[in-house]
């Protein structure tokens, strides 16, 4: 898949584009329904299939108090693209000039004048051009007398709910990971490159692997979970215009601490996972830590034997987890 941040990036290919637009953070079920169609129908019609989202968000640059932590960074974001086939990736630097555009330059100048687009589809409730006043309606209504079919999705229900964003951005707060995993049909999951700690971890017989943070990124509830750790090696900056591939590598069962670790007198959050049956070099390359359940609180134990021995605690639970979930 091909990530562009300018509109002259796109390439030309097959019979034309057909674009989706949102603004995808978290890539959840409903997103997925687009992208999925929209793959689909670009394959069908041996078209190119474009989704158009921002980067940065538009409430980042609009009400940067009020813009909500994203849940992916954008290179993750891309590499979940490229793994439902998307060909293009189009990710739009959202600054005033583009927040004024009205409804109907959007479509005429931008869809149609500069992409060239042949379908469009949306979500329900996307909106688009000056103050959002553009809705799916509005989509449709422009687009009609150019010939450009429109196709609106609904919403995609989970337990009862509109699988959203923002239920995501709960869920994950709140530590529920099992709830995210629901909406966005794979565990919530952040990357990060191994940095080194206080190297205290391997002298307690349980190295930790600390994952560097991104600033800005939404992380779940502090305390200690088990999750899924898969070393990626060697992090890869992304430089749009780029291809984008999904990446892999071995998977780990891992318990992490995502705390500021009081029994040794930390203050800063951190966050560290132990692996489970791997041993090795880990520092400088990068991984991906799927979040799978929350286990408990951090605490401050009264030394580090008492933490030692809860960590043994915490393995056992973790393994069994992880055996149980396999
Ligand atoms: C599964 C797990 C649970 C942990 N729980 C706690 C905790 O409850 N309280 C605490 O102070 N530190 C906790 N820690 C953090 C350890 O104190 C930390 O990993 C250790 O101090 C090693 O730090 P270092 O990697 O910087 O050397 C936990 C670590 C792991 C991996
Ligand atoms: N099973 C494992 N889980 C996590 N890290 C491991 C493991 N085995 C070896 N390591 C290595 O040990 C490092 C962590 O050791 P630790 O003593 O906690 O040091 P630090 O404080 O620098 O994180 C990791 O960054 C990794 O390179």
């Amino acid at each position: 898949m091909e990530l562009v941040t300018r509109i002259a990036d796109v390439p030309l290919r097959g019979t034309g584009n057909i674009v989706a637009i949102g603004k995808w953070d978290g890539i959840h079920l409903a997103h997925q329904a687009i992208l999925r169609a929209l793959v689909n129908e670009a394959r069908r019609v041996g078209g190119q299939s474009v989704a158009i989202g921002f980067h940065p968000l538009p409430m980042a640059v609009l009400r940067p108090e009020l813009a909500p932590p994203m849940l992916q960074t954008l290179e993750e974001r891309a590499e979940v693209m490229a793994a439902l086939g998307v060909d293009v990736h189009l990710a739009l630097p959202f600054d005033r000039a583009f927040a004024d555009l009205t409804p109907e330059a959007f479509v005429h100048d931008v869809l149609v004048g500069q992409l060239g687009a042949r379908q469009v589809m949306v979500g329900f409730n996307n909106t688009f051009g000056r103050g959002g006043k553009g809705t799916a309606e509005t989509m449709r209504q422009l687009c009609a007398p150019l010939g450009i079919p429109v196709h609106v999705f609904q919403p995609v229900r989970v337990d009862g709910e509109n699988v959203s964003s923002t239920e995501v951005r709960f869920a994950v707060a709140k530590g529920r990971m099992e709830s995210a995993a629901r909406l966005l049909g794979r565990p919530f999951a952040i990357r990060g490159t191994v940095v080194s700690g206080d190297q205290r971890g391997r002298q307690l017989g349980y190295p930790t692997a600390n994952i560097r943070i991104e600033p800005g990124r939404l992380l779940p509830a502090p305390g200690v979970y088990v999750a899924r750790v898969t070393l990626l090696g060697e992090p890869r900056p992304l430089l749009p215009p780029a291809t984008v591939a999904p990446r892999s590598g071995p998977v780990y069962g891992a318990m992490l601490n995502l705390g500021t670790r009081p029994t040794v007198g930390g203050s800063e959050l951190r966050c560290e996972a132990h692996l489970f049956d791997f041993g090795g070099d880990l520092y400088g390359s990068e991984v991906q830590v799927d979040f799978l359940q929350y286990l408990r609180p951090e605490r401050a134990f009264p030394g580090v034997e008492a933490l030692v021995a809860q960590l043994r605690a915490d393995e056992q639970a973790a393994r069994a987890w992880l055996e149980r979930n396999a």
